[in-house]
């Protein structure tokens, strides 16, 4: 049996719209294969109720194809279901890394980003693979139509999960069609200036170039109680804030010493709007872990 822990991720950043993604170090789901017949899979922990064990349904179903490895697979999900901190994309990650060990691949975690993207497409609508790559290779990584860069940032992070859902699938449907030349220049210097921070472990520069006003309005209006949440969370020192994927999630950037009184005031702003939330006091991450042979 391989065993595979794939963490939680933060796509978008706000300014890097299906490019950039982050890996974080908490939450995770941990997925084992064995090899079998046919695909079966089984589904345990946080918000299992809600994933479907069918193949052609969860996205370990696609990545088994893909790779020609039919399995026999566990996931034990640590990390909810449309959450935005890419659920979907961990599962699939892990799948891909368990599968083409138990098989004998030989397929390079980057070349497993395209095959996890498959499994992501499934529920998703259309390939995206700013989770799968930072659930792979770790760290904060920019990926485009041609490859996948990583940098090793080591950027304190509070993730805040609200209790309500959104797919991304709906969430996608909101993204604006285009953006003038005014936005277009807008998010190309919020990008800069975030890609600049992460390449100096600077939670301020990072924090800046989260600042999006193209995606994250549109998606923001989705999340019950987000503009309070925004503000509670920037008055405790966080040095921006966005909506952590397609939402519900919400990322903060900071310093570690603020970390704490971000993650209770992000908590107590969705309290002020009726929501239930947790939050997750963690930092930028590695990648899946593999455990051969247990
Ligand atoms: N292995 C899986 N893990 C999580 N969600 C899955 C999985 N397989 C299928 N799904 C479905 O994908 C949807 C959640 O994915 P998505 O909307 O992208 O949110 P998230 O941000 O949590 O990845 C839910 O409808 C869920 O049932
Ligand atoms: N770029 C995608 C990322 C979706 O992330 P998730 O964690 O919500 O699945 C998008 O914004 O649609």
């Amino acid at each position: 049996m391989i065993t595979v822990r794939a963490p939680a991720t933060s796509a978008n950043l706000g300014s890097g719209f299906d490019v950039f993604g982050a890996a974080l170090d908490r939450p995770a789901d941990v997925v084992r294969v064995e090899k079998a017949h046919r695909t079966t899979i089984d589904v345990t922990g946080y918000g299992a109720e809600f994933i479907p064990e069918d193949p052609d349904r969860n996205t370990v179903g696609a990545v088994a194809e893909a790779l020609d490895a039919p399995a026999h697979i566990r996931i034990d999900k640590g990390i909810r279901p449309s959450s935005g901190l890419g659920s979907s994309g961990a599962s699939a990650a892990a799948a891909a890394l368990a599968l083409n060990e138990l098989y004998d691949r030989g397929l390079s975690r980057r070349d497993l980003v395209p095959i996890a993207g498959k499994g992501e497409a499934t529920v998703s609508g259309d390939v995206h693979l700013d989770n799968v790559a930072p659930a792979l290779l770790g760290g904060f990584t920019v990926a485009t139509d041609r490859d996948v860069t990583v940098v090793d940032a080591d950027i304190p992070l509070v993730a805040c999960l609200p209790e309500i859902a959104v797919s991304t699938r709906d969430a996608r449907d909101v993204v604006p069609a285009g953006a003038t030349m005014e936005q277009l220049i807008y998010t190309v210097g919020r990008a800069a200036t975030l890609t600049t921070g992460m390449c100096r472990d600077d939670p301020r520069l990072v924090g800046k170039g989260m600042h999006d006003r193209l995606v994250t309005p549109a998606r923001a209006d989705l999340i019950a109680g987000y503009d309070g949440v925004r503000e509670a969370a920037l008055s405790a020192g966080a040095t921006g804030v966005t909506v952590s994927g397609a939402g519900p999630g919400v990322l903060a950037a900071c310093y570690p010493e603020d970390r704490q009184d971000i993650a209770a005031a992000m908590v107590d702003g969705f309290e002020d709007a009726g929501v239930d939330a947790r939050a997750y006091q963690t930092e930028i991450g590695r990648g899946a872990t593999l455990y051969p042979d247990e």
